[in-house]
């Protein structure tokens, strides 16, 4: 019998297939249905086999779905409208860092300044990136992470905007977010170089739009942080930095825990404010909070909700007039899908 169904974007390797793992290895897993939705087939059925291998009488399904591509992602809401007649817990967690550029210079210089330690925490002031365009015109980061996922959403709300019924959506962003790195004039951040930090703060600010309008209809919305993990993500950041070096670089990586918790390393650590979150009753929480995994000295993880920034919030305030826009664009009675791409 199946008592929640739970999807998960970007399942089949590091945060996400984390949280299935976890997911699975629960109390309570009895009764949950994990849909994992991959880009890749190969590597989902690599990923469900490896699930099932540890948890053989788990129910875990696959579906095709590229969230960059917008035909991909409407067929694939389609399908899980003929799968399933709710959604319990949605987990948008695909996301990309393409051709990162690291500074090294600014990554020294910060070594020696008084924002060491937000350098390591953020990754502020070292990281650019090289965004491309998808098929569909839109840019590649702001596709994939944010763009893609809010389609998903308002496709799904059948599923998930029930009479009688609360449902979850959970955003995986980052410390990377910023809000100066967002703009309403560029909201896809065409014109410039920080593409990933502008669609995790935009994700941020959507969550925070969708539970305006949709906590009435029982669809409640988080954004967590799960800190800085080692995997094919930021072991993109230093291609030529090879897995074993990084290996090597562990006992430093640990050292720097004394200075910061957001080193949570493992994906396991990583996936702990996703997993909180499934425990939690979503009408209890603080729609402006941030859940971030954190990791001890000692390798204890735990979640802690953080308040957006004083200056975020303040700038958000001050900002509200020019994030209407944003809004609107996301938000427009009646929009259809024209009407969005369109207004992009
Ligand atoms: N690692 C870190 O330190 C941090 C990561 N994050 C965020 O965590 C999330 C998970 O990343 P992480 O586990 O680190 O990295 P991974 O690269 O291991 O996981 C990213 C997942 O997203 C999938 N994905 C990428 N593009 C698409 C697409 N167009 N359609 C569908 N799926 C896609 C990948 O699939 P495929 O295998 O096919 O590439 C992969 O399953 C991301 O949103 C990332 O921004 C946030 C803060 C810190
Ligand atoms: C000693 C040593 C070699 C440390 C690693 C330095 C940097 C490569 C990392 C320090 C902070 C990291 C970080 C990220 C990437 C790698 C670092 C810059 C992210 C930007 C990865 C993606 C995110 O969403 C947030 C991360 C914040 C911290």
């Amino acid at each position: 019998m199946i008592n929640k169904v739970v999807l998960v974007t970007g399942a089949n390797s590091g945060i996400g297939l984390a949280l299935c793992e976890r997911l699975l290895g629960s109390q309570d897993a009895e009764g949950l249905h994990l849909c994992l939705a991959c880009r890749n087939m190969r590597r989902a059925h690599a990923a469900r086999s490896a699930l099932l291998g540890a948890h053989p009488a788990a129910q875990v399904t696959l579906l095709q779905m590229d969230t960059s591509s917008i035909s991909s992602v409407l067929s694939a809401a389609r399908e899980l409208q003929l799968r399933f007649n709710r959604l319990d817990y949605v987990y948008l967690n695909a996301g990309i860092m393409p051709n990162p550029q690291f500074d090294l210079k600014a990554f020294f210089r910060g070594l020696f300044s008084s924002s060491v330690i937000t350098m390591f925490a953020t990754g502020e002031g070292i990281l650019t990136q090289k965004d491309g365009v998808t098929p569909d015109g839109l840019q590649e980061v702001f596709a994939t992470n944010l763009f893609g996922h809010f389609l998903l959403v308002r496709e799904l709300e059948p599923l998930i905007c029930q009479p009688g019924q609360t449902s979850q959506l959970i955003w995986t962003s980052s410390s990377n977010a910023r809000r100066s790195a967002f703009s309403v004039e560029d909201v896809q951040h065409r014109k410039g170089s920080e593409p990933y930090s502008s669609s995790k703060y935009a994700s941020d600010l959507l969550s925070l739009a969708i539970n305006t309008r949709y906590n009435k209809l029982g669809l409640y919305s988080s954004v967590i942080c799960p800190g800085f993990v080692m995997t094919n993500l930021t072991y993109g950041i230093l291609p030529s930095f090879p897995a074993f070096l990084w290996t090597l670089l562990m006992p430093l990586l640990w050292l720097i825990r004394v200075f910061t918790n957001t080193f949570t390393l493992t994906p396991y650590n990583g996936a702990e404010a996703l997993v909180w979150l499934f425990n939690q009753k979503p009408e209890r929480l603080d729609p402006r909070a941030k859940y971030h995994s954190l990791t001890s000295v000692l390798g204890h993880s735990y979640t802690q909700p953080r308040q957006v920034s004083p200056i975020t919030l303040s700038t958000f305030r001050c900002a509200s007039n020019d994030v209407a826009p944003f809004f609107l664009i996301l938000f427009p009675d009646g929009c259809r899908l024209g009407h969005v791409t369109g207004a992009l």
